[in-house]
C-alpha cells in the first residue's frame, strides 16, 4: 500500500485520546488517516478506493462557488451515506425549533433568562437536552439563525445527530464535551467553541459530568473569519488557532439510532453500524474547534468605547454588503486604558439583534442579575445598556488604567429579528424584574 509521508494518522475512535492532537489552518486543505493508505494518492475517486473504502464527497458550497469560498472535502468511508437508514420516521422535535417559528407571547422588550438547570434523574443527552430560545429568517431559504441552550447529564452513546439545517456553533459553559465526528474526535472545554458544519453527523459525550451551553445554529454562509481592514495581517482570531480533528473511526455492528433534523422536523432512523466510518478524508469543510482565549483584542487606547465588532471572532456574512446574517462576537479579559470616557458599553437602540450569554466571570454592563450559563435577548431597536449600578460606578470612578480579569462573555448579533420560542417564553424561565435594573437611574440634567 502506498501512503504519503506528511499525512497526519489518527486511529479507531475507541483507541483515540486527545493525545492524536489536531490539525491547525482556519479553512486549509487538510489530509488525515486513520488507518495507513485509506486516502488514495493523486485523486479523489479512484475506480477502487484504497483498503475497500467508499469515496465520498461532502459539499459546503455549490460546485460552483470561487475558489477562495469554495469548501468541500472527501471522506473514505466505510458505508456511504445511503446505507445510514432509509426508512427515517418522524419523531417529536421536543424543545427544537427551526424558523420561520411564531410561538412568542412576550411582549417586544428587553428579555433575560437564568441559566437552564442542569438535569438530574432521567437521563438527557445534548440531543434531547438540546432547547431552542429564539429563531430568525428562514432555514429552508438559507437565512437566520436560531439560538439554543443545551443541558445534558448523560453521553449520547449510539444516538447520532445530523443537522441538515445549519452548521452549529457549540459554546460550552459547564464542563467539557467530546464530541465523537465523522471527521474525528473534538474535545472542548469552557472557554472553548466548536463548530459543526451543516450535515456533519456526531455525538456528544460527556467528559466530566453535567454539562451546559449556547448553540448558535446558523442557516446562512458558513461561518468565516472577518476582515482586519486597517488592523492589519494580525490581531484578533488568528488562522493558526483553529484546529480540526484527527480522522477517527468506529467499527462495529449493534444498534446506533441516527437522528436527522431537516426542514425544522425531527427524523430517526435505526442502523445497524456506525455512521462514525469514515477512514480517511481531506478538504477544507471539517469541525473545527478555537479557544476563545487566544483572541487578541484590539481595542481604544486613548478614549471612547469602541463598537463591540472589533471583538468579532467569526462572521457568517449575508447579501448585504458589511451586514452579517450572524457574527460570533466576544468579551474577552482585557485592559481597559480610555481617558475621560464612560468605559462599559454606552446606552443604545442597535438595527441589528444581540442575544447574549455569559461563559464566566463578570459582564461589565451587568455586574449582577447576568450570570453565567444566563441569557439575554435586545431585538432591534430594542433600548438597552448599563444597569445603574454600573453607570453610577463607571460615570464617578477614576479611571486607571484596569484590567477586566476572568470574564468571557458572548453575543450572537443577527440581522434579522429574533422570535422567543414558546419555550423562551415560558414566564417561569424568563428573568421578568430584568428591566427594573434601569429603574434606579435619575435625572442628573442641570442648565
Ligand atoms: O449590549 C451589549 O451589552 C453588547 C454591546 C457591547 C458593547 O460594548 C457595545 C454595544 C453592544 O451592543
Ligand atoms: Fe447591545
Amino acid at each position: 500500500m502506498k501512503t504519503e509521508e506528511h499525512l497526519i494518522r489518527g486511529g479507531r475512535m475507541e483507541h483515540a485520546s486527545p493525545d492524536y492532537g489536531y490539525i491547525p489552518g482556519f479553512g486549509n486543505t487538510h489530509s488525515t488517516e486513520a488507518e495507513a493508505g485509506a486516502l488514495p494518492i493523486g485523486r479523489n475517486s479512484p475506480q477502487k478506493p484504497p483498503l475497500g473504502l467508499y469515496a465520498e464527497q461532502l459539499s459546503g458550497t455549490a460546485f460552483t462557488a470561487p475558489r477562495a469560498d469554495n469548501k468541500r472535502s472527501w471522506l473514505y468511508r466505510i458505508l456511504p451515506s445511503v446505507k445510514h437508514g432509509t426508512g427515517f420516521e418522524e419523531v417529536d422535535a421536543g424543545m427544537l425549533r427551526t424558523a420561520p417559528c411564531r410561538e412568542s407571547t412576550l411582549p417586544s422588550m428587553q428579555l433575560r433568562w437564568q441559566p437552564v438547570e442542569l438535569p438530574s434523574g432521567e437521563d438527557v443527552d445534548f440531543l434531547s437536552g438540546l432547547r431552542t430560545m429564539t429563531t430568525c429568517g428562514n432555514a429552508a431559504i438559507g437565512e437566520g439563525i436560531a439560538t439554543h441552550a443545551y443541558v445534558a447529564n448523560a453521553s449520547m452513546g449510539r444516538r447520532y445527530f445530523h443537522n441538515a439545517d445549519g452548521e452549529m456553533l457549540i459554546v460550552p459553559q459547564e464542563n467539557s464535551i467530546k464530541l465523537l465526528t465523522e471527521f474525528g474526535i473534538i474535545i472542548a472545554s469552557p472557554g472553548e467553541i466548536v463548530v459543526m458544519p451543516k450535515g456533519v453527523k456526531f455525538r456528544v459525550d460527556l467528559v466530566e459530568g453535567p454539562i451546559r451551553g449556547y448553540v448558535c445554529e446558523n442557516y446562512g454562509v458558513a461561518m468565516t473569519l472577518p476582515e482586519r481592514g486597517p488592523i492589519g495581517a494580525n490581531c484578533l482570531a488568528n488562522a493558526r488557532d483553529f484546529l480540526y480533528p484527527v480522522a477517527a473511526y468506529e467499527d462495529f455492528e449493534g444498534d446506533c439510532e441516527l437522528y436527522l433534523k431537516a426542514q425544522g422536523r425531527l427524523f430517526r432512523t435505526r442502523l445497524r453500524q456506525s455512521p462514525l466510518d469514515v477512514v480517511g478524508w481531506h478538504g477544507n469543510y471539517a469541525p473545527y474547534k478555537y479557544d476563545l482565549r487566544r483572541f487578541s483584542p484590539v481595542g481604544a487606547t486613548l478614549f471612547d468605547h469602541p463598537d463591540p465588532s472589533i471583538y468579532t471572532v467569526l462572521t457568517s456574512p449575508s447579501p448585504v454588503h458589511g451586514t452579517a446574517n450572524v457574527d460570533f462576537v466576544i468579551f474577552p479579559e482585557r485592559w481597559l486604558v480610555m481617558e475621560d470616557s464612560f468605559r462599559p458599553p454606552w446606552y443604545h437602540m442597535n438595527v441589528m439583534s444581540e442575544f447574549m450569554g455569559l461563559i464566566y466571570g463578570v459582564y461589565d454592563a451587568k455586574p449582577g442579575g447576568f450570570v453565567p450559563g444566563g441569557m439575554s435577548l435586545h431585538n432591534s431597536l430594542i433600548a438597552h445598556g448599563p444597569d445603574t449600578d454600573a453607570f453610577a460606578k463607571a460615570s464617578t470612578k477614576s479611571l486607571e488604567p484596569e484590567k477586566l480579569s476572568g470574564t468571557m462573555a458572548f453575543m450572537f448579533e443577527t440581522r434579522f429579528v429574533q422570535d422567543p420560542t414558546a419555550y423562551a417564553s415560558n414566564l417561569e424561565r424568563v428573568d421578568t424584574s430584568y428591566p427594573d435594573c434601569w429603574d434606579g437611574l435619575k435625572r442628573n440634567f442641570r442648565v
